[in-house]
């Protein structure tokens, strides 16, 4: 326990920052927040990372980020979603911070792919965080690839509901940042933009992040959202510092100066009241094997599933022969690879888990085309 009360410090130092992170599912909001933690330098960070999932992967991944000496705190939220209805762990979990705030500097609160930022936002303007935090910025990562094939348009039932939580995210941003834009050229970074642009008019800046970088300014320290502040244009023009930066032709059409001029937008969140509730059809589900795996078979096995039925998103650990996997899916593209740490703090390495996100996928029908391509039980 500290000594001195959250209260008490309230008045003696200034509110702490706060840098909403959101994006849909395995848009990349993890990988972007692992390297700004390695390129952290001297500052200390927060983390909150809230997951749809029962099992906390992300946590593990950016712990192995952290140096051991408390300088990147990391605070997991499994199976649900903070700051929702009758969520019951973000204000505790924020004053617990507060109660710290001589040893922090900015707090980074990633949630879920499934959530809109705007219910983090408004318990942040609450009158029992709003004293020790300052929202500094919320920013957006996009799926770029997934952006242009019009994974994000209505259609069915599976693409509306998407598409409806994938917009009401941009809505919500300051920053909306376009990621895996890797070796794509300037038409594709264009088209984005427009689309972003279409779909989020008030979207302050447009950031690009090649391999997953973002300009560590821009995460930390916007501050868009202080009383009085005026806008701080502290980012870099596109393209990220170091030899893989590559810069668009037309720097104006990016750098942010392009948007409407809006001051501060406040999101209207002390005007309007916004409902959070989850749409019941999201739904996760975990499924565990203990026999090794071989990776490609289980990488089609996934692959198949996902084209079968209406999952988004796959992670997970994997226990193969060579070793200790990590897998991750968006939609039917599936990656394993070494997790390079070993055993986890919530992973005994002996035994495969994974888990699925969807919209009102079939368990059964996952478990019956694992078991199938993999020749090994899942349950
Ligand atoms: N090629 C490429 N892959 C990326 C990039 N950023 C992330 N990925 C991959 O995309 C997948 C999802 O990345 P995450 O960072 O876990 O995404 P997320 O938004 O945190 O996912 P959820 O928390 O599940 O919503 C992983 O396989 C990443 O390696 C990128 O810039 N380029």
């Amino acid at each position: 326990m500290s000594a001195v009360s959250a209260p008490a410090l309230a008045n003696a130092m200034p509110p702490i920052p706060v840098t909403v992170v959101t994006g849909f599912l395995g848009a990349g909001k993890t990988t972007l927040l692992r390297a700004l933690v390695q390129r952290r330098q001297s500052r200390r960070l927060a983390l909150l990372i809230n997951e749809f999932g029962e099992v906390a992967i992300d946590g593990d991944l950016l712990r192995a980020e952290g140096d051991g000496q408390g300088q990147v705190q990391i605070q997991d939220f499994a199976h649900g979603l903070i700051a929702y209805g009758e969520d019951e762990q973000f204000v505790p979990a924020m004053l617990a911070l507060a109660s710290r705030r001589a040893q922090i500097d900015h707090v980074l609160i990633e949630t879920s792919g499934l959530a809109l930022p705007s219910a983090v936002m408004e318990v942040l303007q609450s009158p029992e965080l709003a004293p020790h935090f300052v929202l500094d910025a919320t920013l957006a990562v996009v799926d770029t690839p997934l952006l242009l094939e019009e994974a994000f348009a209505s259609g069915d039932a599976v693409r509306d509901a998407t598409a409806s939580l994938f917009r009401q995210q941009l809505e919500c941003a300051d920053v909306v940042v376009l990621n895996k834009i890797d070796g794509m050229d300037e038409a594709p970074l264009l088209q984005a933009e427009a689309t972003v642009r279409a779909l989020a008019p008030n979207v302050r800046f447009l950031e690009l992040a090649y391999g997953a970088r973002l300009d560590i300014r821009l995460a930390l320290g916007l501050r868009l959202h202080q009383a009085g502040a005026t806008v701080h244009h502290h980012y870099t023009p596109v393209g990220m510092p170091g030899e893989r930066a590559t810069v668009a032709a037309d720097q104006r059409r990016f750098n942010g100066h392009a948007h409407s001029g809006l001051g501060a937008h406040s999101h209207g969140l002390s005007t309007h009241k916004h409902f959070h509730e989850q749409d019941p059809g999201w739904q996760s589900f975990t499924l565990r094997s203990t026999a090794p795996q071989d990776p490609e078979r289980l990488r089609q096995a996934v692959a198949a599933a996902a084209l079968a039925e209406p999952i988004l998103r796959t992670k997970g650990f994997v226990h193969s022969a060579a070793g200790p996997l990590l897998l991750q899916a968006v939609r039917a593209r599936v990656v394993a690879a070494a997790s390079g740490q070993g055993g986890t703090a919530s992973h005994d390495g002996k035994h495969s888990e994974l888990v699925f996100i969807g919209y009102h996928p079939s368990r059964s029908n996952v478990a019956r085309i694992l078991a199938e391509r993999t020749g090994a039980d899942w349950t």
